[in-house]
């Protein structure tokens, strides 16, 4: 049994958290909402963020960040991209001995356009840590609260880090992969989201499978273009933290980056739909921050650059639609021919 404190209480922390505590690990959620750690303590649920799910009674939720990460052994990280860089500062300050780090946020920042790796090692110090592991892949919190079959994977630059996050979460429900392509498992899990809001919208504006299907497909392209760019192995955007992750996120309902798509292709204004939201959609920041590496690495991504125009320059959903369509001919595999 080993002590591991969970940054971030929203659903997927708590979701995470429930994994943990079935293994019979001692589970901290930290949260800064005192009224979130009363209800998760007193009435073992998160109504807003997990409701379907029971918290079990050995998860104790805190406030105090000091408190909830002293003598733990692993700290999973899993607050959304935009706070990344705050939750390391304070954990720099709590944290006083060294720990397995883990995260499992998908997102690219836009302002330093880092991986969310990439800031933790810039916040926080070396001797905390010894490499970051990423934990992606499709992985819905509302199943994963259930206990349904779920598969991710655990990346980081040193395998034995990667093992031990594996060890501590795998169990019947939750099949944990090691991967050792840091960049790729993290990149894969983070544009899925732009392509996920590309699916919604298509749905919303009305078009059918065949355009679904082309946008998985077709993001997969240009995820797999840029990812190669960045470093990233072109295998791991066919295994579960990229085709997997893809296929979960454009087609479920559950998944927050589609249904703020549906609404944004039925006309809804962005403003509008991140309020209706009330959680996080991490594919608004991530398409910007895609959209300048793609310029940056001289990258063709047509289907990111439309969201781009639909999110931030208020074109019409339709019109990016027409635009995609119209593009000059190309080969299939251009472009992808040299990095397969
Ligand atoms: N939900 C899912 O199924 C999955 C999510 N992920 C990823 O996990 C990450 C987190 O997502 P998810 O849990 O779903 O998001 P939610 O929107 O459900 O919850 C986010 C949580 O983070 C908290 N938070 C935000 N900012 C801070 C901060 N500065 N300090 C402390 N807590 C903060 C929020 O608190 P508050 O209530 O105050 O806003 C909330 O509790 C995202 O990157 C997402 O892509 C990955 C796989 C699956
Ligand atoms: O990453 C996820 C599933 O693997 C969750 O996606 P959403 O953030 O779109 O809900």
């Amino acid at each position: 049994m080993a002590s591991v404190a969970v940054l971030g209480a929203g659903s997927w922390g708590t979701a995470l958290s429930i994994v943990l505590a079935d293994n019979q690990h001692d589970v901290r959620l930290w949260t800064h909402r005192k009224e979130q750690a009363d209800e998760i303590n007193t009435n073992n649920k998160n109504e807003r963020y997990l409701k379907d799910a029971t918290i079990p009674s050995s998860i104790t939720a805190y406030t105090d960040l000091t408190e909830a990460v002293k003598d733990v052994t692993a700290v999973v990280l899993v607050v959304p991209t935009k706070a990344i860089r705050e939750v390391c500062q304070q954990l720099k300050e709590a944290l006083s001995n060294k720990v397995t780090l883990i995260h499992a946020t998908k997102g690219i920042d836009p302002d330093s356009l880092k991986r969310v790796s990439e800031m933790i090692d810039e916040e926080l110090p070396d001797k905390l840590y010894e490499d970051v592991v990423v934990l992606s892949g499709p992985s819905h919190a509302e199943e994963v609260g259930l206990r349904q079959p779920t598969t991710v994977t655990v990346s980081s630059a040193t395998m034995s880090e990667a093992e031990k996050a594996q060890d501590l979460f795998i169990n019947e429900h939750f099949r944990v992969y090691t991967n050792p392509d840091v960049i790729g498992v993290e990149l894969g899990g983070a544009l899925k989201n732009i392509i996920a809001l590309g699916a919604g919208i298509s749905d919303g504006l009305g078009y059918g499978d065949n355009a679904k299907s082309a946008l998985i497909t077709r993001g997969l392209a240009e995820i797999a273009r840029l990812g190669s760019s960045m470093g990233a192995k072109p295998l791991t955007f066919a295994g579960l933290t990229g085709v997997g992750d893809l296929i979960v996120t454009c087609t479920s309902p559950h998944s927050r980056n589609y249904r703020a798509g549906h609404m944004l292709g039925k006309g809804q204004p962005l403003e509008e739909v991140l309020e209706h939201m009330g959680m996080v959609v991490e594919g608004v920041r991530t398409t910007n921050a895609a959209y300048q590496l793609s310029k940056q690495q001289q990258v063709e991504m047509p289907i990111t650059a439309g969201i781009e125009e639909i999110l931030f320059n208020h074109a019409h959903p339709k019109d990016v639609v027409d635009q995609l369509m119209t593009r000059g001919r190309r080969h299939e595999m251009e472009d992808l021919s040299n990095i397969l």
